[in-house]
């Protein structure tokens, strides 16, 4: 049973320094340091359990984030778990309806990437206190009637430069061979002829989709891309930096999107997340989440199992993103047999990082970033 009241949050600016190896770099983002705001709520229970939220940033945006959620805090703090899960709704509206914050959102950008760090470390501690993975957690609550070894799937980054994009996108397909899929990202590089243009030079190396053809707010503009590739059978992907479900509803109304890449830390956490996929099934389009950056494999993979065992029970189509970098970090990280996620067995939502990550990445005091930042000064 959720017991418990909130009795601290504790948010820590958590930065790995991968510009220095231009690890995860794009044509858009060619210099991030992978980061989180790593949120930590206590409770005034016997039991110790903590509830660890994350979202992703790239680096200094997460001074900005941090920020937010310690403007948001005291919407969560000394409030019963029992009072928020219990009128869960009521609760998220609370928090993205902040009379004095949701104006610079609202529900998208800073104050709502900070949203979903808090209320993901709510969920966390929710899975944790009844000591199932959340993907359980959600199952059991939705649906109690229901339930080769090697990747085959591989994602370029292109948009920076068409020569170079045709040369990897050759080799890719060469070393892959014809069965297996490619999908390309451009990272919102392009406008909407240029999207046309560009995807129909790279047409020959059989994408299935283009990801982030152009601005993720030009709906419209992916509506007409999509129209203008479909007879070239590349759909489009987008949804890592879509604000809200707002959006995602336009988007799937306009025809815009072929593939709908739900992301754990930029919708308003568990709750908004669950409201997109119920739309996906609505509207028969399959849910392939982004991940990769930091924690977002470990906290996604509970969603996608719950799509694909209570909602769209359908595996067509559908895939998760895995990028194999800074799982170290996590004391619960995913793990990937034959190219697949496995179902997490421990409670909780897969959040938590380890004590002494935190600590040596904590921005600018931690062991890592007092030396980086020495170095820079001498
Ligand atoms: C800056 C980031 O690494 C992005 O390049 C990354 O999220 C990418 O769009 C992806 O789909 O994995
Ligand atoms: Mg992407």
């Amino acid at each position: 049973m959720v017991h418990g009241r909130v009795s601290r949050l504790l948010v820590h600016d958590v930065r790995f320094p991968t510009s220095l190896g231009g690890h995860g770099s794009d044509a858009m983002h060619t210099d991030p340091d992978y980061s989180v705001a790593y949120v930590v709520l206590e409770t005034d229970a016997e039991d110790g359990l903590r509830g660890c939220g994350l979202t992703f940033t790239l680096g200094k945006g997460t001074e900005v984030v941090v920020c937010a959620v310690n403007a948001l805090a005291h919407h969560v703090l000394h409030r019963d778990l029992k009072d928020i899960v219990g009128n869960f709704r009521g609760f998220y509206r609370q928090l993205t309806s902040d009379g004095q914050l949701r104006w610079i959102g609202p529900e998208k950008g800073a104050v709502h990437l900070a949203t979903a760090a808090i209320l993901n470390a709510v969920w966390d501690l929710w899975a944790k206190q009844e000591g199932k993975p959340l993907w359980k957690l959600l199952v059991d609550m939705l649906c109690a009637a229901a339930l080769k070894d090697g990747w085959t799937r591989f994602k370029v980054k292109v948009g920076a430069d068409l020569q170079d994009d045709m040369r990897r996108c050759r080799l890719i397909r060469d070393l892959i061979g014809p069965d297996r899929t490619l999908m390309m990202d451009a990272n919102q590089r392009w406008d909407v002829p240029e999207a046309v243009a560009w995807m129909s030079k790279l047409a020959e190396f059989k994408p299935l989709w283009i990801e982030e053809p152009t601005s993720p707010d030009d709906i419209l503009g992916h509506a007409a891309i999509a129209k203008a590739l479909a007879p070239l059978g590349i759909g489009v992907a987008t949804g890592e930096q879509c604000h809200n479900r707002v959006v995602f509803k336009q988007l799937l109304q306009a025809n815009a999107l072929q593939f709908l890449q739900i992301d754990s830390c930029r919708l308003g956490s568990v709750n908004e997340n669950l409201s997109v996929i119920l739309m996906a099934k609505k509207f028969g389009i399959p849910v392939c989440p982004h991940a990769g950056g930091v924690g977002l494999c470990e906290l996604v993979q509970h969603l996608i199992i719950f799509d694909y065992i209570s909602v769209s029970t359908s595996l067509q189509n559908r895939m998760c993103e895995y990028v194999d970098h800074l799982h170290e970090h996590f004391k619960y990280p995913v793990y990937i047999k034959q190219a697949s996620y496995m179902p997490p067995q421990d409670a909780g939502y897969s959040t938590e990082m380890k004590e002494d990550s935190v600590k040596k990445h904590q921005y600018p005091d931690g062991e890592v970033w007092r030396k980086l930042l020495a170095a820079q000064e001498n």
